[in-house]
């Protein structure tokens, strides 16, 4: 079993990544990692942040001249941010005159609809929504780009595995239907301003980002992340739980703002007859295969060893320049909600977050079924699985 957890806070010094439970052998880089990290950092409609922050990462456990050791990979994501807020987010206690100066300490009193300032405040007991929105604040998704590219490369060498991501609709603008990335699509894509496929929707995917900035609003969109190269039998129908599709369901939904997920073509299957909703088993000289992706490449909570699609789909960003309505919770009064600087839409960055998820819950589900202390001993699991499959 894989185990991860992220601490860290979004103007904090750093963020820090915990992953336990790889086999040792797998070949990761802090630039293999900074390089994803970059590609989060991407997209049209991201605001000010983005481009003078940078992402700094060293790896502090369980790496060693470019391979994991089988212990837990630890990895620290430095906040070049802190330094101006050294004293706001201090762990520990700073003279309050001092605090009372700075106009960045001022409490945070207008909870923003959408985000979670108003929900955190009353439940872990907060006059000032800056503590839950510190940790509540997609910043933290850094640190799961970080270890989701430590999971994606074992994915990759223990099977050959490879995933990617793309922008399907954003702002209401939807691509054609149908059209996948491979891996070598991902140099294009990552160009893209949106990452999306087809050269005209993201034209009209960028309109609408400017669209909103201009009329102060904020945009959402849907993400698919798509896997080729997965072998049949990961996950299992034996129990909730252990079906891939849950588990990939909820690594989806915990991301920031994620708020619909489908697997394959998900809702529209809904409204699909069941002659036309099935991928059909044909014998093909490469073997058993289908003749479409419908089901997204898992039947049954099991990948079936076709292409692996699922997708989330993103509410706009909370911070809307033109405030919502909400009450100031120090003097019980309606008023807007605060705004500060913000992005109009992150859709292109979750689906590298989406990326993310979707590694590290494949990585489990391979660790489970293939397990071994090297990863050459997973691979070695996996061809002789493979080797010795039925009705191949
Ligand atoms: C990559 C990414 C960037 C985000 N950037 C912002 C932002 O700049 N401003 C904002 O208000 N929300 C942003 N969000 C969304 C908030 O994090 C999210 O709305 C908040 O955590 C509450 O989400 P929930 O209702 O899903 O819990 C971003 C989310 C993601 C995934
Ligand atoms: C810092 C990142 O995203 C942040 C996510 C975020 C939010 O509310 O989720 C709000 C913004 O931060 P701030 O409130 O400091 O402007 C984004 O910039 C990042 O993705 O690295």
């Amino acid at each position: 079993m894989l185990r991860w957890l992220t601490a860290g806070e979004s103007h904090g010094p750093s963020l820090v990544a915990i992953l336990e439970g790889l086999p040792a052998h797998v070949r990761v880089t802090s630039d293999d990692i900074g390089d994803s990290l970059a590609r989060r950092r991407l997209g049209y409609g991201r605001g000010a942040r983005m481009k003078f922050e940078q992402d700094e990462v060293t790896i502090t456990g369980g790496v060693r001249h470019g391979l994991t050791q089988g212990g837990p990979v630890a990895i620290q994501v430095g906040n070049t941010e802190w330094p101006k807020w050294e004293k706001v987010m201090s762990a520990d206690p700073v003279d309050p005159v001092e605090l009372e100066a700075l106009a960045r300490n001022a409490p945070l009193t207008r909870p923003r609809p959408g985000h979670a300032d108003l929900a955190g405040m009353q439940k872990y007991d907060f006059q000032d929504s800056r503590p839950i929105l510190e940790r509540a604040s997609a910043r933290e998704t850094a640190a799961r780009v970080a270890l989701g590219r430590v999971a994606s490369n074992f994915v990759e060498q223990a099977t050959g595995a490879r995933i990617v991501s793309h922008v399907i609709e954003l702002g209401g603008v939807r691509g054609p239907d149908g059209l996948w990335p491979t891996a070598d699509d991902v140099q294009r894509l990552d160009e893209d301003p949106v990452r999306c496929l087809d050269p005209e929707t993201s034209a009209a995917m960028v309109a609408a980002i400017d669209q909103a900035h201009k009329d102060g609003d904020t945009l959402g969109g849907v993400v698919e992340v798509v896997v080729h190269g997965l072998p049949p039998g990961l996950g299992s129908h034996v129990h909730w739980d252990r079906r891939l599709d849950s588990r990939l369901a909820g690594a989806l939904m915990g991301i920031q703002a994620i708020k619909g997920v489908e697997v394959g073509d998900g809702f529209a299957l809904a409204a699909t007859p069941g002659s036309l909703a099935h991928d059909e088993i044909v014998p093909t000289d490469a073997g058993i295969r289908r003749t479409t992706d419908r089901s997204g490449g898992t039947e049954g909570g099991m990948t079936t060893g076709e292409v692996l699609r699922v997708r989330a789909a993103m509410k706009p960003i909370a911070t809307v320049p033109r405030a919502l309505r909400t009450v100031d919770v120090s003097t019980g009064e309606e008023t807007v909600a605060h705004h500060q600087r913000s992005d109009v839409c992150a859709v292109p960055a979750a689906g590298i977050v989406a990326e993310a998820m979707v590694a590290l819950v494949l990585a489990d589900a391979v660790v489970e079924k293939f397990g071994g202390d090297s990863v050459q001993e997973t691979r070695r699991n996996v061809q002789s699985y493979l080797d010795t499959l039925r009705f191949r």
